[in-house]
Parts: structure tokens; sequence; C-alpha cells
């Protein structure tokens, strides 16, 4: 059975057609990619599948369950993370993970594993509001993580980490992928991220998924060196 199951999926804003009758899967322990240009549906997609916004066609099966009909059931079995996403910003971190534990009703230890697992350590006791965008990118994280969620939906993970940063959230997205099974759904502009982390790979271009496949299985395919030479040759036919 799949986690997720997306059929015809279609989103128009005004006379824009952000996403155009998609279909996407993801399996259990699966790392799936979702990558185009920009404007290309991505984050249109992943809002849909959170319930975020209501797409004008097509359904969301999250566990076998209709995402309209079984919203709470579903939405406390996946998790979410983003630059974009605002936490409160008045809160210390900790408390920010002590309310999403309670909100998720998972017990209080998650907050200490968290801080633990996404090194926050130093900031426990900062303002979410005073911290560096990278910094706000481990706690979203954090946050994302804090239900041991079944799905995980991740918005350009990195988007906002220096290198070392970067490399230490990706290794720690992978372990958790490959040792705990946790399926994960993410958008990234970055190629050899996508490369090192993702199965299966889907890249959209207005609207539609255009092309399918494993980095090596791309790569073959369109006669390229690597995913970036992938990209570029989708993003400019
Ligand atoms: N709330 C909105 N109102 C109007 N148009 C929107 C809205 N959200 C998205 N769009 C439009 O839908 C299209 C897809 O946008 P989306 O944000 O899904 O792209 P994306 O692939 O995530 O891009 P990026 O890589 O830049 O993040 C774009 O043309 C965008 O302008």
């Amino acid at each position: 059975m799949h986690l997720l199951e997306a059929r015809a999926l279609t989103k128009r804003f005004g006379p824009v057609t952000a996403v155009d009758g998609l279909d996407l899967t993801v399996g259990p322990g699966e790392v799936v990619g979702l990558l185009g240009p920009n404007g290309a549906g991505k984050s249109t997609t992943l809002h849909m599948l959170l319930g975020l916004i209501t797409p004008d066609h097509g359904s969301v099966e999250l566990f076998g369950m209709d995402l309209q009909r079984h919203r709470i059931e579903v939405l406390s079995r996946i998790n979410f993370a983003a630059s974009y996403v605002d936490l409160p910003g008045v809160l210390y971190v900790q408390e920010i993970l002590e309310a999403y534990a309670d909100l998720y009703a998972v017990p209080q230890s998650r907050v200490r594993d968290m801080i633990d697992l996404l090194e926050l350590g130093r900031l426990r006791k900062r303002r979410y509001m005073e911290l560096s965008s990278g910094q706000r990118t481990r706690v979203q994280l954090g946050k994302a993580l804090i239900n041991e969620p079944d799905l995980l939906i991740l918005d350009e993970p990195t988007a906002n980490l220096d290198p070392d940063a970067g490399d230490r959230v990706r290794s720690l997205l992978v372990r958790l992928a490959r040792d705990n099974g946790r399926a994960m759904l993410i958008t990234s502009h970055n190629m050899p991220e996508v490369e090192r982390m993702c199965d299966r790979i889907h890249f959209m271009a207005e609207g539609r998924i255009i092309a399918s496949g494993s980095a090596a299985e791309l790569t073959t395919s369109f006669g390229a060196d690597d995913l970036e030479e992938v990209f570029l040759k989708v993003a400019r036919r």
C-alpha cells in the first residue's frame, strides 16, 4: 500500500494553472524528490498534499484514507518543514518544541530528543525571532520530526543552511530514512542533495510531471553526466 497517493491533482490561481493533473505516490521508506524550475508547481503540490489548500480537481489519500474526510487522523501521522513557515517568534526554541509536543500529544521527552538530534542545545533558551535563518531551519526540522511522522514533507529542507550544517542535516535525513524507514517527499534545487537522498525523482514543469525515475535512470535517459545537467535540459526545453 502507498503511504501517499495523489491522483489528477489540479490547482488554478486565476488564469495560472499551477498544478495540472498530477499523479504522485510515495511508498513506505521511500524518499521521493519533486524537482523543477521556479514556478513549476512544487510548493502548490505540497500544500495540497498537506491540506493547506484545496485542489480544484483530484484526490489525496494518505495511509489509505481520504485527506478531506480523515483530516485529523491523517495529519497526526505526517509533518512538514519549510523555511517560509513562521513559528511564534517570541517563544524560546524549547517552548516551541514543547508546544508542538503537546499539540501532537507526544511525550515531552521528545523535546530533549529533538534538541539533541538537531544540535539545538545552545539555542534552547533563545527566542525564535532572534535566530538566523539557518538556525530557524534546524528548529523547523525539530518541529517536523517531533511526532515521528510516517511521512515527512520537506520544502527545500537545506535551503538556508551553510555547507557544514547542510551536510549534517542531509546525513541526518538520510539516516532517518534508511534506518527508520521514514518516507519523505522533498523539493530541492540542490541536485547533489537530491542525488544523495532520493530513491525516485519527478521533474515538474508548468504544473505537470514530465520525467520520472531514479537519479541514475534520469541521467541515462537524458544522455546527461549528472542530475544538474538533466535539470538544465528539462528547464530549457
Ligand atoms: N497564492 C497564489 N496566488 C496566485 N498564484 C500563485 C499562488 N501560489 C502559487 N502561484 C503561482 O503558481 C505557480 C506555481 O507556484 P509554486 O510556488 O507552486 O512553484 P514552485 O515550483 O514551488 O516554485 P519555486 O521553485 O520558485 O519555489 C506560479 O506561477 C505561481 O506564481
